[in-house]
């Protein structure tokens, strides 16, 4: 369903990403894996707009938008979760839920976002900046769902979470996809997370994809060795 072939993208005259191709299914999570540095938020950057790329081509179900810019991209049914969340700390869980209405076609958020992620419900008072790194990361994927996507871009969504969160997240990506066929692509350096949510996996080093494997076929040693230096 998202097709991308040969992205290039730059930061000034920085060359970071450097001809990469994947193809996303319907119902189907991928996951980037790379170290630190190796251009994965770049890349995310790239796909949903924020970075335009300078080569390459993105296609959504046969269109072609690659130039499109992020606001076009929520439209035809895409979130974003950015590396760092990016909530509103100084609006409340609820507020900051319903930023997301307005930018969708819906009047109330709908349950199941609060079925997903009850802690959210208990929080609906307070303020952004004033939950957990693992609780802002999960009002930033609700926050994501309020615009029924059928495609969710996820920069790291480990980052800076407690293990009882990451594993809540990763049972949450697990029902989106399986229950809700959204397809999911993260990027991702918590090897056994991804291992729980993803089908596929590409490493990423030096803005080139260097190894691609299904979870099948993954000989995890070496996806291990890729992520340490
Ligand atoms: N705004 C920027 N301007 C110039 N170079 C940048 C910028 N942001 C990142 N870079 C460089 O691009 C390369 C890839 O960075 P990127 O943030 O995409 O990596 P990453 O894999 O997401 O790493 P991390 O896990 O640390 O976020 C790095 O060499 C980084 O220094």
């Amino acid at each position: 369903m998202l097709q991308i072939k040969n992205l290039h993208a730059y930061y000034g005259e920085s060359h970071i990403i450097k001809g990469v191709s994947l193809e996303l299914n319907k119902k189907e999570t991928v996951c980037i894996l790379g170290r630190n540095g190796m251009g994965k938020t770049t890349f995310m950057k790239a796909v949903i707009g924020l970075l335009k790329p300078k080569e390459g081509q993105i296609f959504l179900e046969n269109e072609d938008i690659t130039m499109f810019e992020p606001f076009e991209k929520v439209k035809r049914k895409i979130a974003y979760v950015p590396q760092g969340r990016e909530i509103f700390p100084y609006l409340t869980v609820q507020e900051n839920l319903e930023v997301a209405l307005e930018a969708s076609n819906k009047k109330v958020i709908p349950d199941f976002i609060f079925e997903l992620f009850p802690v959210l419900k208990d929080m609906l008072n307070r303020k952004g900046g004033n939950l957990s790194g693992g609780q802002q990361q999960q009002l930033a994927i609700a926050r994501a769902l309020v615009s029924d996507p059928k495609i969710i871009l996820l920069d790291e969504p480990t980052e800076g979470i407690q293990p009882s969160i990451i594993e809540e997240i990763a049972k949450v990506l697990n029902i989106l996809k399986k229950e809700k066929g959204i397809s999911i692509l993260l990027t991702e350096q918590v090897l056994n997370f991804a291992l729980e949510t993803s089908d596929r996996f590409y490493i990423i080093e030096k803005g080139q994809f260097v190894h691609e494997t299904t979870k099948e076929q993954a000989d995890v040693q070496k996806l291990k060795a890729f992520l340490t230096f």
